[in-house]
């Protein structure tokens, strides 16, 4: 399904992304500094990954210049040098990180959903939205990050988010494009119930998804709790179209927002 863009907030969104660009955050004039180039409006296509509910990909999320500022304004943190590799941030996120936030609000609010290839739609699916509003609006939207870099070879082994982090995540991936493959964290008895397979026999299904530099990934509900993601970079892993992706180093930050700690 092709969406007349945006969520069933739509109105709404756009009041709130009035108050927080000024009235015409399409012109570049008006845009925060840094990362976005605020000129996105009807640019934005969200894909839903079939058979995975809540799990949203916007491949085209970032353009090649806003993709080339991002990773400039990493870079000038520092962080990756010698061999660290990872970088994390809590609570208070550099300014760069929190206008990619207000990016990715106005990539939901605003972009065109379908509903993915080979998945049947439903009439639940016609007000589809990557992510649902009360994530979408919650504040701060963000409030933990990480900034991945990965060599070729490197990725990172199949796991499902910490729970101490709420739902809806929010991953964007640049320089190297790579396959990111999705299995059931726990899978139903459906294969068992044949008969025909013992536990731990079983090779869970992988759903991979192209993470090409730029694209946006959301997770939220079944996505988020239920299935496992993981890179594996290993030679021969990284297949696409029956082609092995050519590596290069990756760069990706990963956005949450850190759930209140009991007291
Ligand atoms: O690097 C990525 O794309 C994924 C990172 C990730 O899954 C994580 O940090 O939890
Ligand atoms: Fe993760």
């Amino acid at each position: 399904m092709a969406g007349g863009g945006g969520c069933d907030g739509d109105s709404n969104c756009r009041a709130a992304l009035r108050e927080a660009f000024g009235e015409s955050s399409d012109s570049d004039s008006d845009a925060p500094s840094g990362v976005s180039s605020g000129a996105g409006r009807g640019r934005w296509r969200w894909e839903a990954v079939a058979g995975i509910r809540g799990l949203w990909l916007c491949a085209a999320f970032l353009s090649a210049d806003e993709q080339e500022r991002l990773l400039a304004a990493i870079q000038r943190e520092g962080w990756f040098i010698d061999a660290n590799n990872q970088a994390m941030r809590f609570g208070d996120l550099p300014s760069w990180a929190i206008e990619l936030s207000t990016l990715i609000r106005e990539a939901i609010c605003l972009g065109d959903v379908n509903v993915g290839v080979g998945s049947k739609m439903t009439n639940e699916d016609e007000d589809a939205c990557p992510l649902p509003s009360d994530l979408l609006w919650r504040e701060p939207f963000f409030d933990q990050m990480i900034a991945n870099r990965y060599n070729p070879g490197e990725g990172i082994c199949a796991h499902v988010d910490l729970m101490r982090f709420d739902d809806g995540i929010a991953i964007v991936s640049l320089e190297s494009a790579c396959v990111m493959h999705f299995s059931q964290a726990e899978p139903t008895g459906t294969v068992l119930d044949t008969g025909h397979l013992k536990k731990g026999d079983r090779e869970p299904t992988k759903i991979p998804v192209y993470l090409n530099p730029g694209s946006l990934v959301v997770m939220s509900g079944d996505a988020r709790y239920l299935w496992k993601h993981e890179i594996n970079r290993k030679p021969g892993v990284q297949q696409w179209d029956c082609r092995e992706l050519e590596q290069h180093r990756r760069t990706s930050v990963t956005l949450r927002k850190l759930l209140a700690s009991p007291s």
